[in-house]
């Protein structure tokens, strides 16, 4: 069964190959042609095909003609020339396809054929990559490109000015960070006016390195938020108390599913000094939930792993890539449990204004494509989720790096000597070598035994950024050593000095493996690029954290059964075994990502039909309209409980029915015997239209348009905001609580959609009293008025 859906996707493959190879031979014959003609010829065709491209999208002519143009524009510019394989990569993307080419291959110029094609097309393209780094330079490094071909590019980065912003998106190709576009896509829809905008529709979007971005970054979704402040004795009480508890005696940690819990010992020891009787009682959960996150804090979070502390600032360490999660935060009060634990000042905490995960805002444009060198692992996912296939794209030339079998030590102690060994022999003879570490601390772990063994290095990690450009130019050349979280691991180019190849090209050292194959073979990928020679090999001890995490009890099985030697041993069955750990986290965050992807769907919907309906009003649609909808609305919802149809006038309580709607009681007591409750409601209504007329009458009608858009506004932003807060509730509590049978998944649904209508009846009673209360003009009167 699994050997014919392997032959499929093989079959699949090779036909897809051919196809692409026929094309690529078209494309070299007008590219041929195209040599012989001048610079102004090939700017005048560009301007051409501008036009024809946004005609004729379906005529392969078209695209022949400007994959051929590009690659001629490559050459002049750069240098470069496209190699065939670059051109078959560039052509599936404009296929609906991710193109998956080797880390090295020359991805980043790859990318101008298919952004080159989309950009004719003329509603502007993101490109999108994993970190501002690659960004700013990819953009600088392609903009000759683009601008020779007549495309005009912007750069979008985290803190420009909307002016700024909005110049950049207004450009045929926007290059920028995931998060970034994220963001800006969620400000624009807080914005209150058409100008503050900055985005224009959602178009084409290229991700570079896309595995990263709609995998490994769509666990956290992005979040807006707003700042209330923090109570900051009680966080810095629980940390100071948290201190003081053991584990396994006042608490137990599950590292693996990265929970903790108190223990019966632990939570008396609470009561008594928090001097409560009962710690699950419900007035007691603030103190609960702060006392949780300050555990958490205390045994979780591992400064210089997970995040690190500058400037009196606690900033979160992306475990995938190494960086620092610009922007973000962790919520639920754990940034500041932390900020308590570490003795700094605590920053505000977060209200949501806005949240969406990456995978729902990619969802958003009307064609998605990427490129990298790492994803058939998640292919089906991948399809599952966006509908693309993947194209495997051989290399230009046979890859030569050489990745030697992983090498295993009992302790870590042994490793890093062994480590050590490698690196001086290397040195010796001044091939470069990258030593790639899995957090900050494991790094300067690393430096500390470099220093002690007076060899020279460079240190990349996240607390020097800065240095980075200037790090990786230099890694390749002769006698350099580099230590580099997952920073180094995705993207950057290290290019080799002169001499390097002949001693056997770069060498990687994996200092541990990572919870993701990916992440590994990107580490790998730095070397052997562009068919240089090279080698990379994996060092791991029993004592490595991700063993401790996720395999502490096989480690131990393996510590007694293994021939251990001090200098490593190799040894396939603790390969097969090691993949299979990774096989299992990988799985395990799939998982998560899905249920976070899954409730997101279902938010998803509402979230665009409230935009969408907060758009038009911020574009100035006629907001009388929008008023008398909730007000029609409200009134009938109100009569149904108030005066309902079974009911005879006789019996309505007119008391009741003043004070509930606000209306002075001679409005029910009218000379006129009402028949029911939907005479009544046309007769509210009708006062209310009258209302409405001599509020927005001719004379005052800017004004009030102004005015009401502003008061609606902040109604809906209000609601929306209370509607995000018990989402998280309602997403908490699935995970606590028993649904007995049903599914979690089909209850949030349902509760989810309870609270949507629960919050569409808060906007139309605050419309209503809001309506209610406005005092009319001036020498108006209307039977109903407000008592
Ligand atoms: N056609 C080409 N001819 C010569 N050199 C090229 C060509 N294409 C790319 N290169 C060079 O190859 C190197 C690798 O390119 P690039 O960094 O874009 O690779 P990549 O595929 O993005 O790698 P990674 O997967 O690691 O991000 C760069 O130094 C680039 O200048």
């Amino acid at each position: 069964m699994l050997s014919r859906l392997t032959k499929r996707i093989f079959d699949r493959q090779s036909a897809e190959l051919r196809k692409l190879r026929r094309i690529v031979h078209q494309i070299n014959c007008r590219y041929h042609e195209l040599s012989s003609s001048s610079d102004e010829q090939l700017q005048s065709l560009s301007r051409q095909l501008r036009s024809q491209a946004g005609e004729d999208r379906s005529s392969p002519h078209v695209k022949f003609e400007v994959f051929a143009l590009a690659k001629e524009a490559v050459r002049r510019i750069s240098g470069k020339t496209l190699h065939d394989v670059q051109l078959m990569g560039g052509w599936a993307m404009t296929e609906r396809n991710i193109a998956e080419m080797a880390t090295g291959e020359g991805k980043t110029v790859t990318s101008i054929l298919p952004i080159y094609w989309f950009a004719l097309q003329g509603h502007g393209v993101h490109l999108i990559t994993a970190n501002e780094y690659l960004a700013a330079r990819d953009y600088a490094e392609m903009k000759p490109i683009f601008e020779f071909l007549g495309i005009r590019v912007g750069l979008n980065l985290a803190g420009s000015s909307v002016k700024a912003k909005q110049e950049a998106y207004q450009k045929d190709v926007t290059y920028g960070v995931c998060s970034e576009f994220g963001f800006d896509y969620l400000r624009d829809h807080l914005a209150r006016k058409p100008e503050e905008r900055v985005q224009r529709s959602l178009a084409y979007a290229l991700i570079d390195e896309i595995d990263s971005i709609l995998i490994d970054e769509a666990r956290t979704p992005l979040i807006i938020a707003g700042k209330t402040k923090a109570s900051p004795d009680l966080y810095y009480v629980c940390a100071r108390f948290v201190e003081r508890l053991q584990e396994n005696r006042d608490y137990e940690v599950d590292r693996e599913l990265n929970q903790v819990t108190f223990t019966d010992r632990g939570i008396q020891t609470i009561e008594t000094v928090f001097m409560i009787d009962n710690l699950y009682h419900l007035e007691n959960t603030n103190v609960y939930h702060y006392l949780l996150q300050s555990l958490r804090a205390k045994a979780l979070m591992k400064r210089d792993v997970d995040y690190i502390v500058k400037d009196e600032k606690v900033a979160i360490i992306d475990a995938f890539t190494g960086r620092i999660l610009q922007g973000r935060q962790y919520n639920d009060g754990l940034q500041q449990a932390i900020e308590a634990k570490e003795d700094v000042p605590l920053s505000p905490e977060n209200v949501t204004h806005a949240v969406i995960t990456i995978q729902k805002y990619f969802s958003l444009y009307t064609y998605l494509t990427g490129m990298t060198g790492t994803i058939r692992s998640e292919a089906e996912e991948i399809q599952n989720l966006f509908g693309l296939d993947i194209v495997a794209i051989p290399t230009h030339k046979p890859i030569q790096r050489s990745d030697e079998e992983d090498v295993f030590f009992m302790t870590r102690q042994e490793k890093y000597s062994e480590i050590m060994r490698e690196v001086k022999k290397r040195h010796a003879i001044g091939q470069p070598v990258l030593i790639g570490t899995t957090s900050i601390e494991q790094s300067e772990e690393v430096a500390s035994h470099l220093q002690a063994l007076g060899l020279p290095y460079q240190l990349l990690n996240a607390k020097e950024e800065e240095k980075e450009a200037s790090i990786i130019s230099a890694a390749g050349l002769k006698g350099a050593i580099t230590i580099a979280t997952n920073m180094a691991g995705r993207g950057t180019d290290i290019v080799l000095g002169p001499g390097v190849a002949e001693l056997g090209g770069l060498h990687v050292i994996g200092t541990e493996r990572h919870e993701s194959r990916r992440i590994d073979n990107q580490l790998r990928g730095r070397s052997g690029r562009q068919g240089d020679p090279g080698s990379s090999c994996f060092y791991i001890s029993m004592e490595d954290e991700l063993i401790e995490r996720f395999a502490s009890e096989e480690a131990r099985q393996w510590r007694s059964t293994i021939q251990w030697r001090k200098i490593g041993t190799r040894e396939p069955a603790l390969m097969r075994w090691i993949e299979r750990v990774q096989k299992r986290i990988e799985q395990q965050n799939h998982e998560i990502r899905t249920f976070v992807y899954v409730l997101d769907s279902i938010v998803h919907d509402q979230r665009v039909s409230f935009y969408e309906h907060r758009k038009e009003v911020v574009d100035g649609q006629d907001i009388q309209y929008f008023l008398r909808g909730h007000l029609v609305r409200y009134v009938q919802q109100w009569m149904e409980t108030h005066a309902p149809r079974e009911q005879s006038p006789d019996e309505w309580d007119i008391s009741v029915l003043s004070r509930e709607s606000g209306l002075r009681p001679n409005l029910f007591a009218s000379d006129k015997k009402l028949a029911n409750g939907l005479e009544l409601a046309q007769i509210i209504t009708s006062y209310f239209d009258a209302k409405l007329e001599d509020l927005f009458s001719l004379e005052n009608r800017s004004q009030c348009c102004k005015k009401w858009r502003s008061v609606y506004l902040q109604i809906l932003d209000k609601a929306w905001m209370r509607h995000l807060e018990q989402l998280e509730l309602l997403k908490l509590g699935i995970q606590f609580r028993k649904y007995g049978k049903q599914d979690p998944v089909q209850a949030y649904k349902e509760d989810a959609w309870k609270l949507y209508g629960q919050m569409e009846e808060t906007v139309r009673k605050k419309v209503y009293d809001a309506v209610l209360k406005e005092r009319l003009h001036k020498g108006r009167q209307f039977s109903g008025k407000v008592g």
